[in-house]
Parts: C-alpha cells; structure tokens; sequence
C-alpha cells in the first residue's frame, strides 16, 4: 500500500476549488478534495456546494452534523489531499487508554487535580491497562455485535480470558488464587471491589448495554453459586472451563410466571434415585442462547433448590428478541424432563433461595457500576453536543434551559457514583455475610436510585433526547450512543430485580432494624 503524500495549501489556494467537478473543503486545517465524493455524500451534493461550504473553512457545519470519528474512517481519510500551511488541528483524537478531559466525562478520582479517599496508585495502574486493552481489544467488535446481533468472538473472549479479565469480573476471591491478573498489575490477594467495579466501568464505556451483558454477564451472575456452594468435583470441572472462556454459563431464575417475585417460580425438580427430573421453562435467560450450563432454581418437594444443568437433552434454548441487541444471548430456555446428576445440587435441598438472594447483592452492585458508566457517558455527549451545535448563531450551552439540563444530569450521575463508591468500600471490608446482612437494603436502595434508572437514568436518557432532539432518536450519527441509552437504560431497572421491588426491599431492611426505642 502507497502513502500518499500530503500537500501543503493556503487558504487563498483551497477557495479557487469551489465548483461541481473540482471542490475542496477545509476541516479543521486539513483539506478535503470532495470533487469525486459530492454524489455519494450522504447528506447529499447541495450541501456541500453552497457558497458557505464550497473552498471555504467548513469546520463549524462538519462538526455540527458528524461525530468526529467520521473523518477517522479509512473511506473517508483518504479525501485529504493536504493542510493548510502553517496551521496546526486542533481537534485531535484521543491516544489509547487516555482519559478524557470533559469536565464530569470520567469520575473525580480519575480527573485531573482532584482526589479521592478510595483508589490508589495500584487502582490507576490498573485502570489505565483496562481501558487501553478494552478499547483495543473490545471496543471494535462491540460495535459489530450490537449492529449484527451476534455473540462476541470467541477470539475475543480467549483475550479477556488470557488477561484473566473473566475471572476478576466475579469479583475478589479464592477463584483468583494463582491467576496472573492483568499482566501481574494486582496481585490476587490485592485484587479488591474498587479493581471490580474498574472492570465493569469501563467495560460499560466502549459497549452498548446489550453487549455488556453479552460479554459474558450470565457467567458473572451465575457462577457464584457453582463457586460458593458447589461440590469440589463440579467446582474442578465446570471453573476452569467457564473462567477459561471455553465454555459458558447462565443464570437461569425468571420465568413467564414469575420475575422478582422468585418463591412464585414454576419450574420442578422430581427425584429419581441419583437424579433430579427437571421440568419446566425460563425466560430472559441472559446469554441463554449460547450456554452451556444453566444455574437453575427449582422448585424441589421441600422447598427451592438450585442445580447446575448442563445443555443436553431435553435442554432447548431460542431467542428472545428484545429492544436491545441479541448479542446479549437473551433466551427462552426449556426444560424437558432433564436429567440432572443429584452432585450438581448447588447449596442444601430446599434451601436454595439464600443461595439465590445471597448471590444477588454482587449482581446488582455491579449492574450499578456498569449503569453509572454507561450514564456518565451520556453527560460527556451531551456537554459536547451543547458545546459544538450551533443554534440561533449561539451553541446550544448558551441556553439557560439545556444548562439546567445539565445541571441536573452531572449531579445525578455524580451522586450514583459517590454513593457507589460508598458502598463499594464497605464491601472491601466486609465479609461475605456481613455483606448480605447490612448491604443487601443499601444495594437495593443504590440500583433503584441508579438504574437508579427512574430516579437518574430514565431522567438523564430523557434530557438527554431533549437535548440532541431528532438525532437522540436516530440508531445512527451525532446522537446514536444517546439513542442506544434511551432504548435500554430501562433494561437496569428490570434486570437483578425490579427497581420498585428493590426500594422497597431497602426499606424494609431498614424498618427492620428501628431501635424499638426510638420516639420523635
Ligand atoms: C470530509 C467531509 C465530509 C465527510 C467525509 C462527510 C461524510 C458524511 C457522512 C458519512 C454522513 C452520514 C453521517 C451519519 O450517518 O451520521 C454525512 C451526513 C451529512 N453531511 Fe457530511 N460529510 C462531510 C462534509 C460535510 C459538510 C462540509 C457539510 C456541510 C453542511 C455536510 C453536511 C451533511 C449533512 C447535512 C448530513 C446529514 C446529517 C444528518 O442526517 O443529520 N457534510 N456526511
């Protein structure tokens, strides 16, 4: 391949090119010949002849209509012929791994001059890795995903697993034991909450929310329980395979018939002899579609039980089309009289719902982490959008009305993340059983203020679309991160339990424990 040799121009020079047949124009100091590319423009050839656009410096128009990463595209690159003499960009790309410099685009910790009581210098270290290597290494095929629906790559997944990024995504713990994390940047014995929720952070800020789930969510949630309540010869088997990214594993718990509500679950385990016979059916199986194991609640003769079944016979899956991407592996799953070894009982017959419960807090913490980041990205658009777009000849940030928009989406998503890290600091001191007695109603409490999705989320998707107007509705262009936000920042308030359900759930907690002396 040839590399062209890029000219240097003036600005008189670039103007006397401003006809059909033979039209430049300049972007940001470098010079575009569109001579050839006016009829295949999709915004049309009009535009790009006016006289305000034709040999002229057209940067204000480009960057009120396209994002930036356009003119990255090799397709589109290869249009400059030039720059402007003497002149330097001043819209350059981000290096790999760099933060960026959008005030409230990356939370206080990682923003320059501020501090933090929580992180260290390892925490850095360690989120500056995640991020070069999720944006090398999964930012491109997470774009793909959403668009073609398809599970991520196995290649893909072989690289998370190598970097033992699977294995971390459960959180600290003796599954870690002998792993070499990240390159050795944290030690497993090192490795706590704070490393985790990086992990999830930024996952969250180069995938949509389909493809965070799609990345092997339904192992995140659903190997607990095979980790804390498995027998040694299922943990031997079914642990390397599934942190290795070799085979994977869903969580399978809500049915037609019952969601939140777990105790009103349909699907029953009969013994027979070593056996139980399992039948029945679930739904909104994340990564159902593509598993191999489903941790499965039953329910058995003397209550809940839950079991490891493996697919096999009598196991069909199909997809559940929702409004996110199928790359989240959303499945129907079902359950034909399937014949599961009694050893792949995880917890006490009948006891199954603390296993169940005790499972959640993880699972909501960390579906809490991914939504502020996906949320934080969102303000991060819009102070851009507000800044670059143009209206009535003023940016948009000269409104009084949008700034008050986002006013109120920086201290929603700057009160999710103080009280996340909160939380997060308590679980580093916590044990397991401290944990699911004194933080299951503030979890609660936290995803319901998150997903905190009607309290902050939904708020922040709506004055997001307000903001960006018809781009905030269109898959495509200036506004599609804040449209794939609108369509299912919604899911975070379902998904782990129900937001109401959870609210409620911290207040119960809470009225639980009312001193039986206290009086106004
Ligand atoms: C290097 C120069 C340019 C390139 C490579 C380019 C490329 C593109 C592309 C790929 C799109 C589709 C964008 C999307 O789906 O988001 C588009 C849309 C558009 N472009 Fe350009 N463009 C250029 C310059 C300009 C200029 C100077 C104008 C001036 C007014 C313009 C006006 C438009 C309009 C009006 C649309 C439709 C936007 C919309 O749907 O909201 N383009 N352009």
């Amino acid at each position: 391949m040839t590399t062209r040799q890029l000219k240097e121009f003036t600005r008189d020079e670039v103007a006397k090119h401003n006809t059909e047949g033979d039209l430049w124009i300049i972007v940001d100091t470098k010079v575009y010949d569109m001579s050839r590319f006016v009829d295949l423009h999709p915004g049309g050839p009009n535009v790009l002849l006016a006289e305000t656009v034709a040999g002229t410096d057209a940067t204000q128009a480009f960057f009120s209509l396209h994002r930036h990463e356009i003119l990255l595209k090799p397709q589109y690159k290869r249009l400059q012929i030039g720059t402007i003499q003497g002149e330097e960009e001043t819209i350059k790309s981000m290096k790999p791994g760099e933060l960026s410099k959008v005030p409230y685009a990356e939370p206080t910790w990682l923003s320059n001059g501020y501090f933090s009581p929580y992180y260290t210098e390892n925490h850095r270290k360690f989120q500056k890795a995640m991020r070069e290597f999720f944006e090398a290494v999964v930012a491109p095929e997470a774009v793909t995903a959403e668009e073609t629906g398809k599970k991520i790559s196995q290649q893909v997944v072989d690289k998370m697993a190598e970097a033992n990024i699977i294995a971390m995504r459960l959180g600290p713990g003796k599954h870690l034991q002998g792993r070499t994390l990240m390159g050795g940047i944290v030690k497993p014995e090192e490795f706590d909450y704070f490393h985790e929720a990086i992990i999830h952070q930024e996952l969250a800020r180069v995938c949509s929310r389909s493809v965070v789930d799609g990345m092997l969510a339904g192992l995140v949630i659903g190997l607990p329980p095979v980790l804390n309540y498995g027998s040694e010869e299922i943990q031997k088997q079914v642990v390397p395979e599934t942190l290795s990214g070799k085979k994977y594993l869903a969580l399978a718990i809500s049915e037609s018939f019952a969601g939140s509500d777990v105790g009103g679950l349909q699907t029953f385990a009969v013994r027979d002899g070593d056996y139980w016979v399992v039948t029945g059916t679930k739904k909104w199986i994340t990564n159902g579609t593509f598993a191999d194991y489903f941790t499965t609640g039953c329910k058995t003769e003397t209550g809940f039980t839950v079991m490891l079944i493996p697919r096999g016979p009598g196991v069909s899956t199909k997809p559940i089309k929702t409004a996110y991407s199928s790359a989240a592996g959303t499945a129907f799953v079902t359950f034909d009289r399937v014949r599961v070894p009694i050893a792949n009982t995880l917890g006490p017959v009948g006891k199954g719902m603390s296993v169940i419960l005790s499972n959640f807090n993880h699972e909501r913490w960390m579906v809490c982490a991914t939504s502020i980041s996906a949320q934080r990205q969102i303000v991060e658009e819009c102070l851009k959008w507000t800044t670059q777009r143009i209206v009535f000849n003023k940016p948009l940030s000269s409104q009084a009305v949008i700034r008050a928009k986002l006013a109120s989406m920086i201290s929603r998503v700057e009160g999710c993340q103080n009280w996340f890290e909160s939380v997060t600091y308590q679980m580093n001191n916590m044990n397991y059983s401290q944990m699911s007695d004194k933080l299951a109603g503030p979890i609660g409490l936290l995803k319901q203020y998150v997903s905190f999705v009607s309290s902050t989320a939904r708020e922040t998707a709506e004055d997001a679309v307000q903001i960006f107007g018809g781009r905030g509705l269109t898959v495509t262009g200036m506004g599609k991160l804040v449209e794939s936000y609108h369509r299912s920042s919604g899911f975070d308030a379902i998904l782990a339990g129900a937001e109401d359900v959870l609210g409620d759930l911290g207040v119960r907690q809470a009225l639980r424990r009312m001193p039986r002396d206290a009086r106004l």
